[in-house]
């Protein structure tokens, strides 16, 4: 028999002897939540089993039998609507909207266009263009602006039937990071730009597209999604199934340097060359645009998180200390510097787990000790900038040589790494006003525009 969990509303097949009782309990496997499974009525098989009869979907217009029944009640093979029982008058193509071809189906659900209902809801809707990070997740609402900015964290908590529920997400998960005890855990469930959870990251991006929305609409809504330029099909597609379990009616991408540049106002669409350098947590994407499109690119895993798990090694290994992941972040974002000055670095206090003692005690680190333990991060970043320049045609690069590159995402907050990187490259560096936003507000933007839109969105 066919179940839906009745909070999520993600459907299950069970097998019918599996029920024992006349009612049992189950956990959905997405949300958690604890629902009980009557058995049909009239015994084990759904009732008329014995007597198929086709039915047609008045939703949809999918031929069904009644053997595919939910609660004893039959419903749509495909849509899951209940079908009625009573005799159509009609046939059911005066019903229904004619079938529509695979390329037309696909072209239609990627422009969020789906008919009259389509433009309905298109009017109604809250489309949202997300920025699915490593490190933050942040949420854009047409005609809203940014309504949600959360670290991309889920703490999760494990009973004595080792069965998992779901305690904070977002801001306070990520408080809860390393203080946890033994059966709460809290996790990233996206690592260098793709999704490692699938799970979590569903569980995730729900809460977070339940929060931005707050019940605002019955619509569900287009979304677009920043990623990272060098993903795989498969990678894509799980972020595509993430967001449509999480609500989502169509799901679009965009590239993560082309939202950023869009965000920052670049004129992505002349024939002008744009140069942009985003460093995230996960990944540091650099990309040459022209007329709309990413003329040459490179997406590296190396940046923030990178840098971190750097300053944690050194500290071991040069004082013997253990610091917390969020410790290291805390010192790369007091003191971190891509140039520091040699004659007064800037230090603090870090408290640390001495391996030598086995005690906690404090230590003092200064800039420059922080610039030695991220160095091999920030020159990994010079060489990916290196390779999309010589990779760009000779007549784009003078633009870049006019034009400049821009820094964008969290990592173009590191102290002076503007001035490292227009040592080491000889152009112009330039951060964006609010390097955080920048992908969120270019895939906002991109959203709105239809022209621009049909443009950068990719397949
Ligand atoms: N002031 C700062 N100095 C240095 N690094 C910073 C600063 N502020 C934030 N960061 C770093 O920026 C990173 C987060 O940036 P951002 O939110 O752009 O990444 P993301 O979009 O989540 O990741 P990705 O694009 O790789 O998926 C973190 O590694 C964080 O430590």
């Amino acid at each position: 028999m066919n179940i839906r969990c009745p909070e999520c509303k993600t459907r299950y097949r069970v097998d019918d002897e599996k029920i024992s009782g006349k009612t049992v309990y189950a956990r959905c496997a997405r949300c958690q939540t604890r629902f009980a499974i009557k058995k049909n009525r009239h015994g084990q098989k759904p009732p008329c089993s014995d007597a198929p009869q086709t039915l047609f979907c008045n939703r949809c217009g999918q031929k069904s039998d009644r053997r595919f029944a939910v609660n004893g009640k039959p419903v749509c093979e495909k849509c899951y609507k209940t079908l009625s029982t009573r005799k159509r008058e009609k046939p059911v193509s005066e019903y229904c909207m004619p079938r529509k071809s695979q390329n037309q189906k696909n072209s239609s659900n990627r422009n969020g266009s789906g008919g009259i209902f389509g433009m309905i809801g298109k009017m109604f809707s809250n489309d949202m263009a997300i920025d699915l990070g490593t490190a933050n997740t942040l949420v854009y609402i047409r005609k809203k602006g940014i309504v949600l900015n959360e670290a991309s964290v889920v703490a999760l908590r494990t009973d004595a039937r080792y069965e998992k529920s779901v305690i904070a997400v977002g801001c306070e998960a990520k408080e809860m990071m390393g203080k946890t005890p033994h059966n709460i855990t809290a996790v990233r469930p996206m690592r260098d730009g793709v999704i490692a959870d699938f799970e979590t990251t569903g569980i995730m991006l729900q809460h977070f597209i339940r929060k931005a929305r707050r019940g605002r609409n019955i619509f569900k809504p287009r979304m677009l999604i920043a990623i990272p330029s060098g993903i795989t099909p498969v990678e894509k597609r799980a972020v595509r199934e993430a967001a449509e379990q999480a609500g989502a009616r169509s799901v679009s991408l965009i590239e993560e340097p082309m939202a950023a540049a869009i965000g920052a106002d670049l004129p992505v669409a002349d024939p002008i060359c744009n140069m942009v350098v985003d460093i995230g947590g996960g990944t540091t994407e650099v990309a040459t645009i022209s007329l709309a499109g990413v003329v040459s690119g490179k997406s590296v895993k190396i940046a923030g998180d990178r840098m971190d798990d750097a300053i944690m090694r050194y500290i071991r290994k040069k004082y013997n200390f253990i610091i917390g992941e969020r410790t290291a972040e805390f010192v790369k974002m007091t003191i971190g510097n891509a140039c520091p000055d040699p004659r007064n670095p800037e230090s603090m206090e870090v408290k640390g787990w001495n391996i030598i003692s086995g005690e906690p005690k404090i230590f003092s680190v200064n800039a420059l000790e922080i610039r030695e333990a991220i160095g091999e991060q920030l020159d990994a970043i010079v060489e990916a900038v290196k390779i999309v320049l010589d990779r760009t045609p000779q007549e784009l690069t003078a633009n870049v040589i006019d034009r400049g590159i821009l820094l964008t995402g969290g990592g173009a907050l590191l102290k002076r790494l503007d001035r490292f990187l227009m040592e080491k490259s000889g152009l112009p560096v330039t951060v964006a006003d609010d390097p955080l936003s920048t992908i969120v507000l270019g895939s906002g933007k991109a959203m709105i525009s239809p022209d621009i839109f049909s443009r950068v969105v990719v397949s």
